[in-house]
């Protein structure tokens, strides 16, 4: 392993112009990195998809995503507010050996099975149309875990995008199908951050080999990366710049949003709605499988924390849209539920 790494304190190593706000940071990204940036029961459906909303599709190539008639409908009542889930996976069999995992995939501990479970439950009554998921199995078994609790009971299909012939190949060629269906899009993007050689070693080894201060940066600070791996900067570039180019449009276009993915991938896209600085983004912690929900209305986030439960009331006080949903869920909550 290299260890010709940094022993700054992490104050001192954080250099003035990384203090700038993440918003800056990441046009700055744009300008100068070279990575990529880049019957009764159906009107009661229908009535439910008026309020959860709207339109159209990241890729016509997919069937899934490409506009129905019930969605170009949607289109019309189109309106600039929309819900968005950020959820971190729930406890992989790597988080409770205390091993780095950064981009290994490996899946949920029986324990994260329940948290995404009680995740989904927590959200059960608020929209999702589309659903943001890390290409990692822990995140995508998180997402779909947590979407069979959910009232509205569509069925979360994974879009394989991966080849021409994938794409062929999981074609739905039913309307009514597609519109009981919620497209979940992997993207590599939303991956964990990289860890390099940390990758399958012991944490409290590597902090007992290496000085706990040096193990510290290399897992909190904003701008230095582990040995071969990928700082919180490094990880935000690609991340932010994947939620700005493809997850943003949606939210605008009035779509609800649930993303699943990471500790490091999420605390960068936090960093980013929530203006946090590079000193502000050190203390940030997401515990496992805890969903977090944000309203995004006239371009703009707003926090709204962690829903409790599926009751919550204040959850549905938020929006007129949210409240109007949910209360369209428990008006045909015999059909909803069935
Ligand atoms: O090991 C990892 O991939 C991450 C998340 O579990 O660890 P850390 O908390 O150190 O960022």
């Amino acid at each position: 392993m290299a260890t010709a790494m940094s022993h700054q304190s992490i104050a001192s190593t954080i250099s003035q112009s990384s203090r700038e706000p993440l918003n800056v940071q990441t046009k700055r990204f744009k300008n100068n990195s070279s990575l990529s940036y880049h019957t009764s029961r159906k009107r009661n459906f229908s009535k439910i998809e008026a309020v959860a909303s709207q339109t159209s599709s990241v890729s016509s190539h997919n069937t899934l995503l490409s506009p129905s008639k019930n969605n170009i409908e949607h289109s019309k009542k189109k309106t600039n507010e929309a819900a968005l889930i950020l959820i971190r996976h729930g406890e992989s069999l790597w988080n409770e050996k205390n091993l780095f995992t950064g981009c290994v995939d490996v899946p949920l501990t029986e324990k994260g099975v329940e948290e995404a479970i009680e995740a989904g439950k927590r959200i059960s009554n608020i929209p999702v149309d589309i659903i943001f998921t890390s290409s990692l199995i822990r995140a995508q078994m998180t997402a779909m875990l947590a979407m069979i609790q959910h009232r509205r009971k569509k069925v979360p299909i994974i879009l394989h995008n991966e080849s021409e012939k994938a794409q062929t190949w999981s074609q739905v060629f039913s309307e009514e199908t597609k519109n009981q269906s919620i497209p979940v899009i992997p993207a590599w993007q939303l991956n964990e951050r990289m860890y390099g050689e940390l990758q399958g070693l012991n944490k409290q080894e590597t902090a007992e080999r290496y000085g706990k201060q040096q193990v510290h940066e290399w897992r909190r600070s904003y701008d230095i990366p582990p040995p071969k791996g990928e700082s919180l900067e490094m990880c935000a570039e690609r991340a932010v710049a994947y939620f700005e180019d493809n997850i943003e449009p949606k939210l605008a276009a009035g779509k609800n949003v649930m993303i699943a993915a990471h500790g490091n991938s999420l605390r960068s896209i936090i960093m980013y709605l929530d203006k946090l600085t590079c000193q502000e983004v050190i203390s940030l912690e997401l515990s496992t499988g805890i969903p977090l929900l944000y309203i995004f209305k006239d371009g703009k986030f707003m926090k709204r924390g962690s829903p409790v439960g599926p009751t919550e009331p204040g959850v549905y006080a938020y929006t007129k849209g949210l409240a109007q949903y949910r209360h369209n869920l428990d008006e045909n909550s015999e059909v909803v539920c069935s």
